[in-house]
Protein backbone atom coordinates (compact mmCIF):
# COMPACT_ATOMS: atom_id res chain seq x y z
CA UNK A 1 0.00 0.00 0.00
CA UNK A 2 1.16 3.66 -0.49
CA UNK A 3 0.82 6.19 1.93
CA UNK A 4 -0.51 9.17 1.99
CA UNK A 5 1.00 12.71 0.88
CA UNK A 6 0.15 13.66 4.59
CA UNK A 7 2.04 11.05 6.28
CA UNK A 8 5.12 11.35 3.56
CA UNK A 9 5.08 15.02 4.86
CA UNK A 10 5.71 13.92 8.04
CA UNK A 11 9.33 12.93 7.26
CA UNK A 12 10.63 15.51 4.73
CA UNK A 13 12.00 19.30 5.86
CA UNK A 14 11.75 21.96 4.81
CA UNK A 15 7.80 21.48 3.31
CA UNK A 16 5.28 23.87 2.61
CA UNK A 17 1.85 23.47 2.13
CA UNK A 18 1.74 24.01 -2.01
CA UNK A 19 4.58 20.71 -1.96
CA UNK A 20 1.64 17.88 -0.28
CA UNK A 21 0.09 16.17 -2.55
CA UNK A 22 -2.81 13.29 -2.53
CA UNK A 23 -0.66 10.35 -2.62
CA UNK A 24 3.34 12.27 -2.04
CA UNK A 25 4.70 15.09 -1.40
CA UNK A 26 6.78 17.38 -4.42
CA UNK A 27 10.68 17.86 -4.11
CA UNK A 28 12.38 20.82 -5.59
CA UNK A 29 15.69 21.37 -7.28
CA UNK A 30 18.43 22.89 -5.60
CA UNK A 31 21.50 22.20 -7.63
CA UNK A 32 21.93 20.82 -11.74
CA UNK A 33 24.82 19.31 -12.11
CA UNK A 34 26.39 17.64 -15.39
CA UNK A 35 28.88 14.94 -15.12
CA UNK A 36 32.24 15.79 -16.79
CA UNK A 37 34.56 12.07 -16.07
CA UNK A 38 33.54 8.85 -15.99
CA UNK A 39 32.42 6.94 -12.94
CA UNK A 40 32.95 3.27 -12.12
CA UNK A 41 30.64 0.45 -10.85
CA UNK A 42 32.61 -2.20 -9.45
CA UNK A 43 32.26 -5.49 -8.20
CA UNK A 44 33.52 -4.30 -4.88
CA UNK A 45 33.42 -0.76 -5.08
CA UNK A 46 32.16 1.96 -6.90
CA UNK A 47 33.30 5.76 -7.97
CA UNK A 48 31.28 8.94 -8.95
CA UNK A 49 32.56 10.64 -12.07
CA UNK A 50 33.23 14.19 -11.44
CA UNK A 51 30.97 17.17 -12.25
CA UNK A 52 30.09 20.76 -12.76
CA UNK A 53 27.55 22.55 -11.08
CA UNK A 54 25.37 24.45 -14.41
CA UNK A 55 24.73 28.31 -13.18
CA UNK A 56 21.01 29.25 -12.55
CA UNK A 57 20.78 32.67 -14.56
CA UNK A 58 18.99 34.93 -12.52
CA UNK A 59 17.42 32.19 -10.19
CA UNK A 60 16.74 29.89 -13.26
CA UNK A 61 18.18 27.11 -14.72
CA UNK A 62 18.27 27.35 -19.01
CA UNK A 63 19.45 23.15 -20.08
CA UNK A 64 19.95 22.17 -23.54
CA UNK A 65 18.81 18.57 -24.33
CA UNK A 66 21.25 15.72 -22.27
CA UNK A 67 21.50 13.90 -18.76
CA UNK A 68 21.61 15.71 -15.26
CA UNK A 69 22.06 15.11 -11.74
CA UNK A 70 19.60 17.10 -9.93
CA UNK A 71 19.82 17.51 -6.36
CA UNK A 72 16.39 17.75 -3.92
CA UNK A 73 16.45 20.57 -1.34
CA UNK A 74 14.61 18.65 0.91
CA UNK A 75 15.69 16.33 3.69
CA UNK A 76 14.36 13.07 3.71
CA UNK A 77 13.48 10.34 5.84
CA UNK A 78 12.76 7.15 4.58
CA UNK A 79 10.41 5.37 8.06
CA UNK A 80 10.90 1.90 9.22
CA UNK A 81 8.57 -0.31 7.33
CA UNK A 82 8.54 1.67 3.98
CA UNK A 83 10.25 2.10 0.64
CA UNK A 84 10.09 5.57 -1.17
CA UNK A 85 10.35 6.50 -5.00
CA UNK A 86 10.82 9.53 -6.43
CA UNK A 87 7.86 10.13 -10.08
CA UNK A 88 8.41 12.86 -12.30
CA UNK A 89 5.98 15.59 -11.65
CA UNK A 90 3.57 15.46 -14.61
CA UNK A 91 4.47 19.27 -15.92
CA UNK A 92 7.80 18.47 -16.00
CA UNK A 93 7.47 14.79 -17.81
CA UNK A 94 4.58 16.91 -20.22
CA UNK A 95 7.68 19.00 -21.28
CA UNK A 96 9.58 16.22 -22.23
CA UNK A 97 11.58 15.75 -19.27
CA UNK A 98 12.02 12.69 -17.05
CA UNK A 99 13.25 12.70 -13.36
CA UNK A 100 14.27 8.70 -13.01
CA UNK A 101 14.79 7.09 -9.18
CA UNK A 102 16.43 4.47 -7.53
CA UNK A 103 15.58 2.77 -4.53
CA UNK A 104 14.91 4.98 -1.37
CA UNK A 105 15.89 2.27 1.58
CA UNK A 106 14.03 2.62 4.81
CA UNK A 107 16.34 4.14 7.27
CA UNK A 108 18.08 6.42 4.73
CA UNK A 109 18.22 10.25 5.60
CA UNK A 110 19.69 13.10 3.44
CA UNK A 111 19.42 15.63 0.70
CA UNK A 112 19.41 12.51 -2.41
CA UNK A 113 19.77 13.05 -5.86
CA UNK A 114 17.94 11.90 -9.27
CA UNK A 115 18.90 11.68 -12.81
CA UNK A 116 17.48 14.39 -15.16
CA UNK A 117 16.80 13.67 -18.71
CA UNK A 118 16.22 16.43 -20.82
CA UNK A 119 14.77 15.70 -24.90
CA UNK A 120 14.07 18.70 -25.12
CA UNK A 121 14.96 22.33 -24.05
CA UNK A 122 13.54 23.32 -20.78
CA UNK A 123 14.11 26.32 -18.13
CA UNK A 124 13.91 24.93 -14.10
CA UNK A 125 13.58 27.55 -11.56
CA UNK A 126 15.97 27.11 -8.63
CA UNK A 127 13.43 25.96 -5.79
CA UNK A 128 10.37 24.82 -8.15
CA UNK A 129 9.24 21.54 -8.00
CA UNK A 130 10.00 18.97 -9.96
CA UNK A 131 9.44 15.43 -8.82
CA UNK A 132 7.24 13.60 -6.02
CA UNK A 133 7.99 11.20 -3.82
CA UNK A 134 6.21 8.64 -2.63
CA UNK A 135 6.55 6.07 0.09
CA UNK A 136 4.84 2.08 -0.35
CA UNK A 137 4.98 0.23 2.81
CA UNK A 138 7.58 -2.97 2.82
CA UNK A 139 9.36 -5.51 4.75
CA UNK A 140 12.78 -5.13 5.43
CA UNK A 141 15.02 -7.06 7.82
CA UNK A 142 17.99 -4.05 8.20
CA UNK A 143 18.07 -0.37 7.52
CA UNK A 144 20.03 1.61 5.29
CA UNK A 145 23.64 2.37 6.53
CA UNK A 146 25.49 2.66 2.64
CA UNK A 147 27.99 5.56 1.69
CA UNK A 148 24.84 8.09 1.23
CA UNK A 149 23.82 8.06 5.04
CA UNK A 150 23.48 11.80 5.95
CA UNK A 151 24.36 12.98 2.69
CA UNK A 152 24.11 17.03 2.74
CA UNK A 153 22.21 17.27 5.81
CA UNK A 154 25.41 19.10 7.57
O1 LIG B 1 16.86 8.08 -6.80
C1 LIG B 1 17.42 7.96 -5.70
C2 LIG B 1 17.35 6.78 -4.96
C3 LIG B 1 18.01 6.69 -3.75
N1 LIG B 1 18.68 7.78 -3.25
C4 LIG B 1 19.33 7.70 -1.92
C5 LIG B 1 18.46 6.94 -0.94
C6 LIG B 1 19.07 5.58 -0.89
O2 LIG B 1 18.79 4.93 0.33
C7 LIG B 1 20.54 5.92 -1.07
C8 LIG B 1 21.42 4.78 -1.47
O3 LIG B 1 20.92 4.16 -2.59
P1 LIG B 1 21.52 2.74 -3.01
O4 LIG B 1 21.42 1.80 -1.87
O5 LIG B 1 20.90 2.35 -4.30
O6 LIG B 1 23.07 3.15 -3.22
P2 LIG B 1 24.33 2.25 -3.68
O7 LIG B 1 24.77 2.70 -5.01
O8 LIG B 1 23.99 0.80 -3.51
O9 LIG B 1 25.47 2.70 -2.67
P3 LIG B 1 25.65 2.35 -1.09
O10 LIG B 1 25.69 0.85 -0.99
O11 LIG B 1 26.94 2.98 -0.71
O12 LIG B 1 24.50 2.96 -0.38
O13 LIG B 1 20.54 6.96 -2.06
C9 LIG B 1 18.74 8.94 -3.96
O14 LIG B 1 19.32 9.92 -3.53
N2 LIG B 1 18.12 8.99 -5.17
Amino acid sequence: MFESGAFVGEYLNPITGSQRQPNGVDLTAAAIYEQTTAGRIGRGGKTIGDRQEVDADDGVFRLDPGAYILQYAETVQIPAGHVGFIYPRSSLMRNSCMLHTAVWDAGYEGKGEGLLEVHHGIEIENGARVGQLVFAEADHETTYDGDYQGERTG
